[in-house]
């Protein structure tokens, strides 16, 4: 008979008959066997007999077997030999009708005693020896013998029992047996199914209970999630909002700056083509007036000769008339032509000084008008004085005609003269000495020779204001320009100081022209400044947009992911400058750098640019929002790449003497001032380890270099694909000053070597990683941030700095790793399969922070110099690579239920049970 295999399966973890089994289990060969003790099988017989037996609806059990010595086979040999009953239905081995100590145990099992049994079998139904017939006689001995042992049961007895006793006997025990049996199987089916049906429902219970825990559960999770979903789609939304506002700005005041610089290109092009226009017309109308001055010059010079020989006809026609007065009174043609003279004179002085006032008005407003002088204003200023030229020129022709009128009437008259023969000789000396002065006119007139002084005063003048306009124009005081001496130029001061008194005494400044140039200097310095305004606040106003421009533009680069580069220039070495180097690099702006090459200028662009007049300080600012992001949970590689000498540890590390701290320093204190902000909100650790790479070997800095020597370092990627070296040591700090103390303690251990530049210079690529670990109070969520801080070793030319033996050695290492870093930025750059980071352990220390999952900042730090130009080109153009190199920087941050759910998912992947207090 067997249990139904369904049946065999249940827990029996739950409630049974009131109690509460947990976890145990009833193997199923136990419940066979428990079954079989009970089987009806034993009872077919009694069936066949006619005893009824309690069948249930649904079987649970099935007869297999029919037990052998059944109650049929009993009572058919009972009525076979009426007086001998045998065991055999008593036990399964028939062993010849001896009983067997065993054979009792049917009666133990039916409930009747031995006792009892031997008493009714002596008492009741057996008879008396004495009086029973021979038959019974047998008997009668048994049961005798049964008495004198009855305390050891019927073991080895033999039973003789009479016929009615012992059917009575068996029919009486069939009886009870097939009750009991019948009460038994009863029982059994019915703490079957009991136990079938409680198994059932508490099995369903459970299923239930656990199905909906782990719905709600699930639930939970999904509302959780959705949750989350909904905060990163919000979040992205508002970065791409903020990504596309920032785009617009971007393209905004790319708009506006296209604008600027084609309105400036247009104002700078419309100047200059109205600059030229003028400078053409200004330097035609000068030339003209500078002829015209010429030609007047000439025609006055002329005239005074003219009017020197007149005077002479004069002087001789005076000593004729004389003569002729002696000897007659006839002379009255002379008087006339006297007076013409001298109104000839007149008008030709008056001339001469307005051509002389014009030069000099002229002059100075044309070239005003080239350094800004509006554009009407100058062509009205020269259209009057080329009116007054052409006045003047006029003027002076007919005068000229007069004047030479006048000369052929006194030659006519001289000539009747001296056909009157009153020449006299002996005057000639006389008229030779007389002074080119107008007849009629006094000593302390003006002479011509004055006027000629004055002529050139005003010319001298003339300069004078050119000069000045030209200073006004460029804002500086007059100097000279060209290849002149210090005494030429003391000469030219003082010559432009006489100009300027006699230019004031002349009192000049009070007339007309005079008040007019001051007025049209005013004027123009007036413009002149506005002009320059203009142009300052127009400067700064594409300044400052560029400026702005390019802070969204690195804001967007910074959020794409790209490495950021800072150059840094460093100010010329006392070797250097010994040695006359000059400079090469200088700024366009915050942003631009320019390289004087052999083949003309280069511009290179980088995120920011360091001059020598950036401090420490500025250069920290800009990098320390780095260091927030490591608390934050983001790797974070700092390094300073650049030739020998470049100024990188200066820039990392500081001066020795720590004046002037560099970025190391500062992040340590910067570090623990933002863990004192935040203290209240978060649990921090910081912990940090420091390793050289020297000679193509990783050394720990923490352990003395002979201890280091027997220690094996191993570059490692964790899970989440960050780089850690496996063996170093990293020691715990709690404060700024524990970080420094062993930040010394792993420098004192350094590869560090002069060079022939007598220059202290790295040896080694230094890199402190310092582990920033984080507990939300709040929430016990976890970060971990790394930030890694490396100082490499210069790059450099053996035969420049006279490397030998081990430090050729060294520089082959330190070029070697360099290269490889090159070939890995290379590769990044131009986006291609395979990087080789595996080439050299820098590579593989720096892969998270190459095109890793790090935010990275690289200084490259340049010499100014010209001897330096072949390196800092090649730095420039390997740091220009780097700016295209994408990062995919990433929070390493668990939430409490993320390690939790992940636990849980664990378990139940491997068959664990799962209690509700663990999830
Ligand atoms: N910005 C700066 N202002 C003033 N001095 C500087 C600056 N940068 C560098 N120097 C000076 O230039 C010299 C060389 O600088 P530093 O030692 O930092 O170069 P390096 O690139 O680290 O060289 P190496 O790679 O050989 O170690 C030092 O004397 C340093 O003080």
């Amino acid at each position: 008979m067997h249990l139904n295999s369904r049946a065999e399966n249940i827990p029996l973890s739950l409630n049974f008959m009131g109690r509460k089994l947990r976890n145990h289990t009833v193997a199923p060969a136990a419940k066979q066997r428990a079954w079989d003790r009970t089987s009806p099988s034993r009872c077919a017989d009694e069936n066949r007999g006619g005893l009824s037996r309690v069948m249930r609806t649904q079987p649970l059990v099935c007869v297999q077997n029919e037990l052998p010595g059944s109650i049929q086979e009993l009572r058919e040999e009972v009525q076979r030999q009426p007086c001998n009953v045998h065991n055999t239905h008593l036990d399964q081995e028939n062993n010849g009708g001896v009983w067997k100590r065993g054979g009792a145990s049917w009666l133990r099992k039916s409930r009747i005693k031995w006792k009892s049994f031997k008493h009714w079998m002596s008492s009741e139904h057996c008879a008396e020896p004495s009086k029973t017939p021979a038959k019974d006689r047998k008997a009668a001995s048994v049961s005798t013998r049964v008495r004198d042992r009855e305390d050891d049961g019927p073991a080895d007895m033999k039973i003789f029992i009479p016929y009615d006793s012992a059917k009575l006997c068996i029919t009486q025990i069939a009886d009870d047996m097939v009750a009991m049996k019948s009460r038994h199987l009863e029982m059994v089916q019915e703490l079957e199914e009991n136990f079938l049906i409680a198994s059932q429902e508490n099995q369903e219970r459970t299923v239930h209970k656990i199905r909906t825990y782990y719905q709600n559960k699930l639930h939970a999770l999904k509302r959780v999630l959705d949750l989350y979903q909904e905060k990163v789609e919000r979040r992205s939304a508002l970065w791409e909002e903020k990504i596309k506002s920032l785009q617009d700005v971007n393209e905004r005041l790319q708009d506006e700056q296209k604008a600027l610089q084609e309105k400036n290109r247009h104002d700078s092009a419309t100047w200059e083509r109205e600059k030229s226009k003028m400078m053409e017309l200004f330097s035609s109308r000068l030339d003209q007036l500078h002829s015209h001055q010429a030609s007047t010059l000439e025609e006055l010079q002329m005239a005074r000769m003219e009017m020197g020989r007149v005077q002479e006809m004069l002087q001789a026609s005076k000593e004729t008339e004389a003569k002729e007065t002696e000897n007659s009174d006839s002379g009255a043609p002379l008087d006339g032509a006297k007076a013409r003279l001298e109104e000839l004179r007149e008008s030709l002085y008056k001339r001469e000084r307005e051509i002389s006032m014009l030069i000099d008005g002229g002059g100075g407003e044309g070239r005003g008008v080239q350094d800004g002088l509006a554009p009407l204003a100058y062509t009205r200023l020269l259209a009057a004085v080329v009116r007054q030229a052409h006045q003047v020129y006029a003027e002076v022709t007919e005068a000229k005609q007069q004047f030479d009128q006048m000369a052929e009437e006194n030659r006519k008259a001289v000539a009747e003269a001296t056909v009157r023969g009153t020449y006299f000789q002996d005057n000639q000396t006389d008229v030779d000495g007389v002074e080119l002065r107008p007849l009629g006119m006094n000593q302390s007139e003006v002479s011509l020779g004055d006027q000629v002084t004055q002529a050139e005063v005003n010319l001298q003048k003339h300069e004078v204001l050119l000069v000045a306009l030209e200073c006004i124009k460029a804002g500086v005081t007059p100097t000279l320009t060209g290849p002149v001496s210090e005494d030429d130029l003391a000469a030219l001061d003082e010559r432009v100081k006489s100009f300027e008194e006699r230019f004031i005494n002349s009192g000049d400044l009070n007339s007309e022209v005079g008040k007019r140039v001051g007025q049209q200097l005013l004027l123009l310095q007036a413009e002149l400044k506005q002009v320059k305004e203009e142009n300052k606040t127009m400067t700064e106003h594409y300044t400052a947009e560029r400026t702005l421009r390019k802070k969204y533009y690195n804001m967007v680069e910074d959020m794409k992911g790209k490495i950021r580069v800072f150059c840094r220039i460093r100010p010329q070495t006392r070797a250097e400058l010994v040695r006359g180097s000059s400079t090469i690099v200088s700024c366009l702006d915050d942003y631009t750098v320019i390289l004087e090459t052999p083949r003309g200028p280069r511009e290179f662009q980088f995120d920011r640019i360091f001059t020598t007049e950036h401090t420490q300080d500025d250069v920290f600012q800009e990098s320390s929002r780095l260091i927030q992001s490591a608390i934050d949970g983001f790797n974070v590689c700092i390094f300073a790449y650049g030739q020998t000498g470049s100024g990188k540890t200066f820039t990392m590390l500081g001066d020795r003497e720590q004046k002037n701290p560099g970025i190391i320093p500062r992040t340590f204190t910067k570090i623990f001032e933002i863990i004192q902000e935040n203290e209240t909100k978060f649990e921090f650790k910081v912990s940090a380890s420091m390793l050289e790479l020297y000679n193509d070997r990783l050394q720990d800095l923490f352990v003395s270099p002979a201890d280091a020597l027997s220690k094996r370092i191993e570059i490692k990627k964790d899970k989440k694909g960050l780089v850690f070296a496996q063996g170093a040591e990293a020691k715990e700090a709690t404060s700024a000053g524990e970080l420094f103390a062993l930040f010394e303690l792993g420098s004192a251990n350094r590869h560090i070597a002069a060079t022939k530049m007598n220059i202290e210079s790295s040896r080694s690529h230094l890199i402190i990683s310092i582990m920033l670990e984080s507990r939300n109070l709040a929430n016990g969520s976890m970060t971990y941030g790394k930030l890694n801080l490396v100082d490499l070793a210069g790059s450099e030319r053996a035969a420049k700095t006279g490397a030998k033996d081990d430090q050729l050695k060294e520089a082959n290492s330190i070029n070697k790793s360099l290269s490889a870093l090159g070939d890995v930025i290379s590769a990044l750059a131009l986006e291609q399969a395979h990087v080789p980071y595996r080439n050299n352990k820098l590579t593989q220390l720096m892969q998270d922070s190459l095109g890793g999952n790090a935010k990275t900042l690289m200084f490259l730090n340049i010499s100014p110099s010209d001897c330096n130009l072949d390196e800092t080109l090649t730095s420039l153009i390997y740091a220009s690579r780097v700016k295209a190199i994408t990062n995919h920087a990433q929070r390493n941050m668990e939430s409490k239920e993320i390690t939790q759910l992940k636990e849980v998912i664990l378990r139940l992947k491997s068959g664990q049970t799962v209690e509700e207090e663990d999830v």
